[in-house]
């Protein structure tokens, strides 16, 4: 829609002239409503707005979605001249480009990305006498350079330049969540243009970046203008994995029962993204994984198909800065404003992070809701990877100690979130310095709404933990962990082969890649007593059968490849544990062969993505379906039909009552995603001979875990025994 400009716009002359140009409330609101639609300003919108066109320097901090960029558009619709828009990422100044070319506004942006022919274009626009352009987009990067400099320069003093507004401004600060080092080069901009006001815009500054943002932008005497951060229409929540029964389930029923509505998932690991992303688009959900592991074409259409509304959920990684065209996600993301739900499938690095995406629902205004699924497993990676990320740069250098320590201790607040039973609105404001009544929440969090469900959960989830850490059947604990260690954290990204420690698996960040080789490289051998059980028994299985695989003499040069001797054996072990299936319930009605090829079929087809560890692992998980499925699940699973189902039923009461088949899937899923981004130990080991050789009976694991806790006050003595016996004859074997 083209619109005529308002009288408003038309004043010219002197820049002091402007400069002292009425702007009351009134004009600007009337601009605003010609030019936007909206019916009033917001929050400190005008304020802001009024600060600039006065010429004073302003340092503006709103809330996600609470409309920062109307305190430029604005501006640069009210005087003639151009407004200087510096942006971190392409794909948002494109975005705000298109929406303000669609209202008739003259907007562009230059970048790297353009046509030589679109670029001269703006450059003549800007070499005119009169340019028509109102806003002109640019990254820090090109501020940089000395040839676009020199045309501001020339722009500046034929009094053209209106103001300079530095968006996400906390970039600039290195004790932000996303320093951009070319965000410091801007530090020259209050020197070169004296007399131009700069605006600097962000929503996400502790008191200590606000700070220095100020200073190394080298704003004077600015307005500073801090809206609270609350965010009325989101709802908070904290879901807890550890005694979820069925995580991708649980997030799936929240899904479907929130409507077709637009959400994002973040997920720490690309492989994380693709595995959820696969689980819920099977299961009805119209969703896509968003990450820099996808090519540039596939992730401009996955954004454009979740921008139209083509896809409903996107499962992205969690960006951890903005360096480059890495990390970008989170930024790219926000170009959506009727986002209804953020989920968090881990915990993020900081409570800066969690309300930077958690705030891309509801920039609308409208009800929204973020959920956060914690597990204590998560909280330790995490904590691995902020403290692993100091030892990596420099474990000399003071400086990148204090970061570190500063990460860790944000990370803490982040913790604290989810492990404190009170109002978790109150938490995120108390984080940035905001004190607040809790009535100010309004029950608009779980704790507040539920507070005995919520207190009832946190009582299950450090009783579980308790459990685990007596029986040594995990490394959880529920206090913080400063004193921890490497070793302590030797499950995560099994350490031992570092060529198989996958990049493909990490989050988008440099520093997350340089973690992960890290870890690599590390040589976490020792395993740390009971501690380590778990971890072992389920890689001892792994390891067991990989060493029983024929593919010893495979081309080492392809690590990956599957020979088709190992498929062999996979069958026939899946045939196997089909056999003792057929024994434990009514007979199949199947084909043994048959069904177990279409069993390792289905192993195979997943392999290609994620390489042969992930087979290993699929046909394992497979076996121990197996080992508790029933012949309706089995049936199902093998898609053919059993005549004998309802004779399997009266069999099946009096069976033991075995795994859902949802759960059960999940489990595979769980499972192989750790497998995925564990190394494989040792690929020697003796070649089978034969296919029929016999294989012993595997137990579930997953079933194992569940039975043990219902019996654990009556059995743990026995099933400790159990443990140490399986574990003895697995190394035995
Ligand atoms: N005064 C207003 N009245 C109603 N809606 C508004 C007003 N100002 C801005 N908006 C709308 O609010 C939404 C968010 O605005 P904007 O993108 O400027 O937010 P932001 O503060 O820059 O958020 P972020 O931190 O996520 O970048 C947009 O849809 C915008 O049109
Ligand atoms: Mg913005």
């Amino acid at each position: 829609m083209k619109k005529s400009p308002l009288p408003l716009q038309s004043a010219g002359g002197s820049d002091k002239k402007r400069r002292q140009q009425p702007h009351g409330k009134e004009a600007l609101v009337k601009l605003l409503r010609w030019h936007f639609g909206h019916a009033e300003f917001r929050g400190k919108q005008l304020e802001a707005i009024e600060a600039v066109l006065s010429g004073r320097d302003c340092f503006c901090l709103m809330p996600t979605g609470g409309g920062k960029s109307m305190c430029y558009q604005i501006p640069a619709m009210a005087r003639p001249g151009i407004v200087l828009v510096v942006c971190p990422l392409i794909a948002l100044m494109e975005n705000q480009v298109t929406a303000l070319k669609e209202k008739g506004i003259a907007a562009e942006y230059l970048s790297s990305t353009q046509t030589s022919h679109a670029k001269n274009k703006i450059h003549e626009d800007l070499d005119s006498g009169k340019p028509t352009l109102r806003l002109l987009y640019v990254t820090p990067e090109l501020i940089a350079t000395a040839g676009f400099m020199s045309k501001l320069t020339k722009i500046y003093s034929r009094g053209l330049l209106n103001l300079v507004a530095i968006d996400e401004a906390h970039c600039i600060s290195t004790w932000g969540h996303d320093f951009r080092p070319s965000y410091r080069k801007l530090s020259s901009l209050r020197n070169h243009f004296p007399g131009i006001p700069i605006l600097a815009l962000t929503a996400t500054a502790v008191p200590k970046v606000q700070n220095d943002v100020i200073e190394s932008l080298g704003l004077q005497r600015p307005l500073v203008l801090k809206s609270s951060f609350n965010r009325p229409n989101i709802y908070y929540e904290v879901r807890y994995k550890d005694i979820l029964n069925d995580v991708y389930a649980d997030l799936c029923n929240l899904l479907k029962t929130s409507g077709n509505v637009c959400g994002i998932i973040y997920c720490l690991e690309r492989s994380a993204c693709d595995d959820l992303s696969a689980y819920l688009s099977n299961n009805g959900i119209s969703c896509a994984a968003y990450h820099a592991g996808l090519n540039d074409k596939l992730r401009s259409s996955v954004l454009d198909d979740w921008i139209s509304s083509k896809t409903q959920v996107v499962v992205a990684t969690v960006a951890f800065g903005c360096r480059g065209t890495c990390g970008v996600t989170e930024l790219v993301l926000s170009v959506q404003d009727d986002v209804r739900i953020v989920c968090h499938y881990n915990i993020p690095k900081s409570m800066e992070s969690f309300y930077q995406e958690s705030g891309r629902a509801g920039r609308d205004q409208l009800p929204s809701r973020s959920v956060l699924y914690y597990g204590v497993d998560d909280r330790r990676k995490m904590e691995f990877i902020l403290r692993n990320a100091k030892s990596k740069k420099s474990q000399t250098s003071n400086s990148q100690d204090q970061l570190s320590k500063k990460s860790l201790d944000d990370f803490t607040q982040m913790v604290e979130y989810c492990e404190g039973s009170g109002c978790r609105r109150k938490k995120i404001l108390e984080s940035f310095g905001e004190q607040v009544p809790a009535s100010l929440c309004n029950e608009s969090c779980d704790a507040c709404k539920h507070p005995s469900l919520v207190a009832r959960n946190l009582e299950e989830v450090t009783n579980t933990y308790a459990t685990r850490q007596r029986y040594g059947f995990s490394h959880i604990m529920i206090s913080r962990s400063e004193n921890m260690n490497c070793q302590d954290l030797s499950e995560f990204w099994n350490r031992e082969d570092e060529a198989s420690c996958s990049e493909e698996d990490v989050s988008d960040s440099d520093d997350d890649n340089d973690v992960v080789r890290g870890l690599g490289r590390s040589k976490f051998q020792k395993k740390s007593g009971l501690n380590e059980r778990i971890d072992f028994l389920q890689r001892a299985e792994e390891n067991y059968y990989r060493s029983k695989a024929p593919d010893k003499q495979a081309n080492k040069s392809d690590k990956n490849a599957i020979a088709d001797a190992l498929r062999e054996s996979s069958k026939q072990r899946l045939c196997d544990a089909l056999k003792q299936a057929q024994q434990r319930l009514v007979p199949l009605g199947v084909e043994l062969k048959s069904a177990a090829s279409i069993l390792e079929n289905q192993c195979y087809e997943k392999y290609g993505k994620s390489g042969k560890s992930f087979y290993y692992s699929q046909v394992a998980s497979t076996v121990r379906w197996l080992s508790t499925a029933d012949s309706t699940e089995l049936t199902n699973r093998v898609g053919i039909s059993n005549p004998s189902t309802s004779a399997d039923k009266s069999k099946q009461a009096e069976q033991p009552s075995p795994s859902s088949p949802d759960r059960e899937q999940v489990n595979v899923k769980d499972e192989d995603r750790d497998t995925a981004i564990k190394p494989q130990a040792s690929e020697a080991g003796p070649v089978i001979e034969s296919s029929s050789a016999q294989l012993p009976p595997i137990p579930s694991f997953s079933d194992f875990m569940n039975r043990r806790r219902g019996r654990e006050k009556s059995n743990d003595k026995t099933q400790r025994i159990a443990m140490k016996n399986f574990e003895k004859k697995t190394r035995l074997k």
